[in-house]
């Protein structure tokens, strides 16, 4: 079965809970993983895990399921985990910082290569082993290195001007983690990330049946 390119970003969504239950399995050293298993953990439908898979490629055997080692290496094909791309990071604060420290990025494909700031006296320290530089830099480098993505953790009042400075140096996707919505051409790439928003869904989840947060 060929992988579909046109995936619901819900599915892209569930995707990584499927990839990371199933690596589990694999690491307890079972062989193969049945839709219903996936979908107890999930706690959803397993017609809805059959048809999410079904655009990757994945097919299962009668009875036992998928083959849990070609499941692990197919579904970290589908969602790029396997290729890491490198990416450049402007913004060396507290968040950008600790993007900087998590060893966990890797994993999932990308690879911080270098991080960008214009405070002068965080210029030519390292977090992580990753060089910060100043923004002037940014150009030639992503040039030399050809690094496409950029990621931006500058306060949310410069992320606009940081963003069109990377859509001039050639980045084709940027991971915003401002709250500035920023406005780039079409064939730019953006994925705009907070865990405030979370936040917010926890708290009204919480306190929906209780009564207003005090
Ligand atoms: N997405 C999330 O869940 C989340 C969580 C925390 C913070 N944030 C956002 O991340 C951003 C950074 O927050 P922080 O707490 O790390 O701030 P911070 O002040 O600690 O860090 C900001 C860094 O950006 C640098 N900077 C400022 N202007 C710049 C520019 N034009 N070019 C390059 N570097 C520049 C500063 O020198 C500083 O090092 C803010 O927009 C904040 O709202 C988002």
């Amino acid at each position: 079965m060929k992988a579909d390119i046109n995936v619901p970003i819900p599915v892209l969504r569930r995707m990584p809970s499927y990839l990371s239950f199933v690596k589990t399995l694999q690491k307890q050293g079972e062989k193969y993983v049945s839709s219903t298993r996936i979908a107890e953990y999930m706690e959803i439908d397993s017609t809805q895990v059959t048809k999410d898979l079904s655009h990757t490629g994945i097919s299962g055997k009668t009875r036992v399921g998928y083959e849990v080692d070609s499941f692990v290496r197919i579904l970290e094909d589908f969602l790029g985990f396997s290729r890491v791309d490198g990416a450049f990071l402007v913004g060396a604060g507290s968040l950008g910082s600790a993007l900087l420290q998590d060893k966990g990025l890797s994993a999932f494909g990308l690879q911080i290569e270098a991080a960008f700031d214009t405070d002068k006296t965080k210029i030519g320290t390292k977090v992580n082993d990753i060089e910060i530089f100043h923004i002037d830099q940014f150009r030639a480098m992503a040039a030399e290195r050809k690094v496409v993505i950029g990621i931006i953790t500058v306060p949310a009042e410069h992320a606009q001007n940081v963003a069109d400075l990377m859509v001039a140096w050639g980045i084709k996707a940027i991971w915003n983690f401002t709250p500035a919505r920023i406005k780039v051409p079409t064939h730019i790439v953006v994925q705009n990330t907070t865990i405030y928003m979370n936040l917010a869904i926890l708290f009204n989840k919480l306190y929906n049946d209780k009564g207003e947060k005090k």
